[in-house]
C-alpha cells in the first residue's frame, strides 16, 4: 500500500470517528485498543453515565450543541458521555491533517506540542470532554482557543481531578465550570 492511500485511509478513520453520532460509540470502544475484555466496555459506559448524571445535577449545568474530547486520553470518556447523553461529539486530535476549518491550540505535556479540532466551532455551545485535569493549562489552551473560534464553552467534564494541580482555580479565573467523577 503507498503512503498515500495509507493517509487517505487514516483521514478517513480519524473523520468517522472525529464527528460521531450516537448509534456508533459502543461498536468503536470494541475496536479501540486496551479495551478488550467483556467488562470493560460496560465499565466505561457505566462511567459515562454517571458523569452525565452528575453535569445534569451541576448547578453550573447548560445545553450544549456537541462534546469536544481531547485525544488520546479523553476519546473513551467522550464516546461514554456520547452514549450516555446522546449528544454528538468530536474529537481535538494530535494528528495535523490538510483539512480546511481546523482550530489548532497547544497541549503543554505531550511530545506532539499541536491538537487540531476539526470543522467549524463558530456559534456552537461546545461541552470539553477529557480522562483528567492535573494543572489545567491543557484544558485552558482549549477553552481560549473555542472561544477565540466563537464558540460557547458550556463546561469541562473530567474522569478524576489531581488535586495537586490548580486545575479547578484556573477553570474558574477563564470562568468555566468543571465536573468531575472522582479525585485524586
Ligand atoms: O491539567 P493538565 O496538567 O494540563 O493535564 C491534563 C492533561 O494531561 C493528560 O494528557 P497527556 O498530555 O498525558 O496526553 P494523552 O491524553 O495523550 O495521554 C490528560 O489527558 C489531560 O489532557
Amino acid at each position: 500500500m503507498t503512503a498515500t492511500a495509507r493517509k487517505a485511509i487514516t483521514a478517513d478513520r480519524v473523520a468517522r470517528l472525529g464527528v460521531g453520532d450516537t448509534t456508533r460509540p459502543v461498536r468503536i470502544v470494541h475496536e479501540l485498543d486496551g479495551v478488550r475484555s467483556d467488562t470493560a466496555p460496560d465499565r466505561v459506559m457505566a462511567a459515562g453515565d454517571n458523569l452525565w448524571r452528575l453535569w445534569c445535577e451541576h448547578p453550573a449545568y447548560r445545553p450544549h450543541d456537541v462534546l469536544l474530547g481531547l485525544d488520546a486520553g479523553g476519546i473513551i470518556p467522550t464516546l461514554a458521555v456520547s452514549w450516555a447523553s446522546g449528544s454528538h461529539y468530536r474529537i481535538a486530535w494530535k494528528i495535523n491533517l490538510d483539512l480546511p476549518e481546523k482550530l489548532v491550540f497547544h497541549e503543554p505535556h505531550a511530545r506532539r506540542l499541536e491538537v487540531f479540532a476539526y470543522g467549524r466551532f463558530k456559534g456552537q455551545r461546545v461541552l470539553i470532554v477529557d480522562d483528567e485535569i492535573t494543572t489545567g493549562l491543557t484544558l485552558t489552551n482549549l477553552v481560549t482557543a473555542l472561544r477565540s473560534a466563537g464558540a460557547d464553552v458550556t463546561g469541562v467534564l473530567c474522569l478524576v481531578e489531581d488535586t495537586t494541580g490548580d486545575g479547578r482555580e484556573l477553570l474558574e479565573r477563564h470562568e468555566v465550570p468543571l465536573c468531575v467523577l472522582t479525585t485524586l
